[in-house]
Parts: C-alpha cells; structure tokens; sequence
C-alpha cells in the first residue's frame, strides 16, 4: 500500500516539468496546453538526514529510503466540473489521489502560454479551486437526496449521516473548501465519497531564477493564498529543478552553491508532500540493511511490525526502541543499550517519527 500525491494545476503550468523533475521518468512535457492526457505516476526516494546519519554510523551493506507515489494529472480548466477541457476525466484521476499537490504559475516568460492569456496566481487557483468545488457539490447533492430518502425509515445512524452530509453540503454552496471545516467525527460519514476539496493541499509557485532569489509578486499572492487556507506553500523553479535533476550528485552540488541555494527544491516538494499525507518514519538498523519504513501518525508497535512482515507482527513478543536523538547522541545500538537507554515497548505503544526499532518475535 502506497502513498501518493497527484500533481494539479491549470494546462501549460509546469506539472509535468516537476513531475520528471522528482521521478526522472521522461514524461511527455511540451509548451502546449493538454499535453498531458493519461496520469503519469512515478515512486519518489523521501530524502532523510536521519537515514544518512545512522548508516553512516552503523555501515550497512545497503540502505533503503522510504518512498511516495507522485500522480502527474492531466491539466484543468474553468467549467471542467461541466465536462469542458478534459472534465471528468481528470476530476476521477485526482479522486484518486491521497493529497493534492497544486502548481501555480508565478513566473512572466511571454514564450510560454498561459490559458487565460495572463498571468494570475489568485484567479488561477480561484479556477482550479471552485472546478473541484463544483465536482464536490454534485457529489454532495446526489448522496443527500439518497440518504434523506434512506433516512426517513428512522435509522438514527442514518439521520446524523444526513445531518452532516446537509451540513457540509451548504458550506460547499457557500464556496467553502472543505478541508478546513470537516472534522474528525465527520470524516467517517464522508469518506466514501472521496471529496476533493476535502484532500490536503500543498501549493508549489512555479518561479523563473529571478524569483528563487527574491519573492516577486506573483508568489507573495499565492503565499497569502495558501496561509488563508492554512496550507503550505513552497517555491521553487520546476524548469530549474528538471535541469538540475540531470546532473550528477558532484555538479548538482556545485550548481546549487553557485544558486546560493542548500538544497533543491524538490526536496522540499517531497517533505511537503509527505507531511501532507501524515505519514512518520521509523528504521529498522542492522548490519545488513538500514533502513526506512512509512507509517500513518499514531500507529500501535504490533501494526508497524506488520509493515516489515506479518510473520513479525503475529509473533509480536516486543519492540526495543530508541529515539533518533538517542542514537545522535551514542551512534551505536550496542553502546545504547550498554548505556540502558533502550526502552522495551509492548504491542499497544505508538510508534514515534524518528524511531528506531527492532522486533522480537516468535512464530
Ligand atoms: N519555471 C519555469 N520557467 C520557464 N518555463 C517553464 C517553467 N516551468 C515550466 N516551464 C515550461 O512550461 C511549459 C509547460 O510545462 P509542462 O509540460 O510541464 O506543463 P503541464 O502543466 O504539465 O502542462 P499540461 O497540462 O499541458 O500537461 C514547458 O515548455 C516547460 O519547459
Ligand atoms: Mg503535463
């Protein structure tokens, strides 16, 4: 079970220039509008200071980084939700999606068209936004007429799912992105619907080098966007990003020191991206292999055994664990454990980000 991220944006914006960018996977990207048609989807290396640490520490034959799944989505335009441009065809491809990566233009370069002839970062997420809205509503506005219907037999579960779904319904019609005012409690009556405008969103301005220096106009815009709708914003240049991912790790580091810059920016996308999700990292340390594993936050020891085999999470006996912090500080399990800083945890204990665990099990 993978996590992935689907790449948004108007036509012609750059997401198929990021989208190799991460993946080196040589879609199709050209200066045209719908160049892309088909979702590309690519699996991405989560870079990890923490991963580098220990194997440096610990010398393993091999070293494992986690990973995400980055979906490269058709563009979109105005009136979409109404079948215009490449309409549902796309909105399915970002149902799909677990998070929603959203690339804005904020660069001028007359060479490369814009579909509403100018550049615009707030009119153009306005678009992006209320076509996912729009999909929402009609969603929204189908399921309520079935379960007021259903509702009416007296189901009490079946009245409060009404009640919400009306509830959320009208704030869709006020032009209220969901995100922000679905709750926990809510969420389990919504789910089946896979709503859009529910998914978290990272915004990514797309700047030309000028703006990676300084924040022109167009992104501080888009940063004002992003900070009302409490989502997250990064800036980085996907024509550079796509360049710079064809170097070699020696001239990418020259590259970016001439930039003035410490690390591209698709790491950046990428830690955004992961944060997104709610995902958190914990290792698995051995002379053979280091390596990452990816959980939700708030997942119990006995199933993150599950994620390495399910031989380990059945046979879950217990989990010696030691924070990252703690191993910064010692550099060797052994020496930890000398130390007896190592914790013995039983199967109900939550597994923190930046954990480094080992099984007992028995089968
Ligand atoms: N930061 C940038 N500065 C200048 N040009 C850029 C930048 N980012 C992307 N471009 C150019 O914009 C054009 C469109 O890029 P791309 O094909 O990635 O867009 P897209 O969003 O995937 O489009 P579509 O929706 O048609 O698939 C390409 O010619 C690309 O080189
Ligand atoms: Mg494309």
């Amino acid at each position: 079970m993978g996590f992935n991220c689907g790449i948004v944006g108007l036509p012609n914006v750059g997401k198929s220039t990021l989208f190799n960018a991460l993946t080196k996977a040589g879609a199709e990207s050209a200066n045209y509008p719908f160049c892309t048609i088909d979702p590309n989807i690519g699996i991405v290396e989560v870079p990890d200071e923490r991963l580098d640490f220990i194997s440096d520490c610990i010398k393993p034959k091999s070293t494992v980084a986690t990973t995400i799944e980055f979906v490269d989505i058709a563009g979109l335009v105005k009136d979409a939700s109404k079948g215009e441009g490449l309409g549902n065809k796309f909105l399915s491809n970002i149902r799909e999606v677990d998070a929603i990566v959203h690339i804005v233009r904020c660069f001028d370069e007359t060479d490369i068209s814009h579909v509403s002839g100018k550049v615009d970062p707030i009119g153009d997420v306005e678009v992006i936004n209320m076509e996912l809205l729009l999909a929402d509503l009609d969603v929204l506005e189908k399921a309520l007429t079935k379960v007021k219907k259903s509702a009416k037999s007296g189901d009490k579960e079946l009245k409060i799912k009404s009640d919400v779904l009306e509830k959320i319904y009208n704030k869709a019609a006020e032009g209220v992105q969901l995100r922000n005012i679905v709750s926990g409690d809510d969420m389990k009556y919504i789910k089946e619907f896979n709503l859009l405008t529910v998914k978290p969103v990272l915004y990514v301005a797309n700047v030309d080098e000028d703006g990676l220096a300084i924040d022109n106009d167009y992104v501080s815009q888009l940063k004002k966007v992003a900070e009302k709708e409490n989502a997250g914003c990064v800036k980085i240049s996907c024509k550079l990003e796509a360049e710079i991912a064809e170097l070699d790790e020696e001239e990418k580091n020259e590259f970016l020191n001439e930039m003035g810059l410490e690390k591209s920016g698709l790491e950046k996308v990428i830690a955004g991206g992961y944060e997104l999700l709610d995902l958190i990292t914990f290792f698995t340390a051995g002379e053979k292999e280091v390596k990452a594993w990816t959980i939700k936050k708030n997942t119990k020891a006995v199933d993150a055994a599950g994620k390495i085999h399910s031989d380990i999470s059945r046979g879950f006996i217990r989990a010696e664990v030691c924070s990252f912090d703690i191993f910064k500080e010692y550099k060797s399990l052994q020496k930890i454990k000398e130390a007896g800083k190592m914790r013995l945890e039983g199967k109900e204990y939550i597994v923190k980000d930046g954990d480094i665990i080992y099984f007992r099990f028995n089968v």
